[in-house]
């Protein structure tokens, strides 16, 4: 058998129809590393808790869409014009009960900023701005270039043991990040400007780890990128034979 990993898809307006959609190479990506097939969770709030029992993890991708600030707290909102609250009423309860019930989670760019506030900490609504900060979005040109490497970051604990490495080159394509640290998240790995590009949920029972860059991009072209998803994919695996089927 094969594990089913879900991927939530963000509510995009195409041909003035309002979908549910989510870039092809997060599932791409999943079936090439993880060895297991996507399944799209659609973003319709707390309904879609059910689909847990059916699942063997998720996939928490990347969107250019931003969290709610005031799903952490804020009461300004720098990038007002960028949301996608239903969403933020998805991912942010499915974060919580997988965690919970010991589900390999793993997060992506906004996946990654998903599980902080899920977990109550906060964001940085435009790093760029912030003296002494790098701008980390993505550049200009073809999406091949808008994707290369841009940057080194330093890896320890879990995410370095599983990329075999304590640097590793990633791109970059995001505008916010993590401000405060949830109380259950670990850093493990930082840009060279400080920035968080990696956290691990410190006491959870499965796989639950987030990175900041696009490891999905081009996953077969570098080792660590390969490695990150056959860890989770083997991590799922681990829960569909065991601890799902217990449950
Ligand atoms: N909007 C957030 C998150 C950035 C992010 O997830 N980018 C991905 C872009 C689309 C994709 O490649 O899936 C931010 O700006 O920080």
């Amino acid at each position: 058998m094969t594990s089913i990993i879900g991927i939530p898809a963000c509510t995009k307006l195409i041909n003035n129809h309002h979908q549910h959609a989510t870039p092809a190479r997060y599932g791409d990506a999943l079936m090439r590393a993880a060895d297991a097939l996507p399944l799209l969770i659609p973003p319709e709030g707390e309904a879609m808790l059910a689909v847990l029992d059916r699942l063997d993890g998720i996939l928490f991708n990347g969107s250019p869409s931003n969290v709610m600030p005031t799903r952490y707290g804020a009461t300004a909102d720098e990038t007002p014009d960028s949301h996608d609250p239903d969403r933020d009423a998805t991912t942010l309860p499915l974060l919580v009960a997988a965690i919970a019930r010991g589900m390999p989670v793993f997060g992506i760019c906004r996946g990654l900023q998903e599980l902080n506030v899920a977990l109550g900490g906060t964001l940085h609504q435009q790093v760029h701005t912030i003296p002494g900060r790098n701008d980390h979005r993505g550049g200009v040109g073809t999406r091949a270039e808008q994707y290369a490497v841009r940057h080194q970051v330093s890896l320890t604990g879990s995410v370095a043991r599983i990329c075999g490495s304590d640097t590793i080159m990633v791109n970059s394509l995001h505008g916010q990040a993590i401000d405060r640290l949830a109380p259950s998240l670990v850093v493990e790995a930082t840009a060279p400007d400080g920035t968080i590009e990696a956290v691990r949920v410190a006491d959870a029972k499965g796989f639950a780890l987030a990175v900041q860059w696009h490891p999905e991009w081009d996953v077969l072209g570098a080792p660590d990128r390969q490695r990150l998803f056959a860890a989770f994919g083997a991590a799922c695996a681990a829960y569909r034979t065991g601890a799902r089927q217990a449950a």
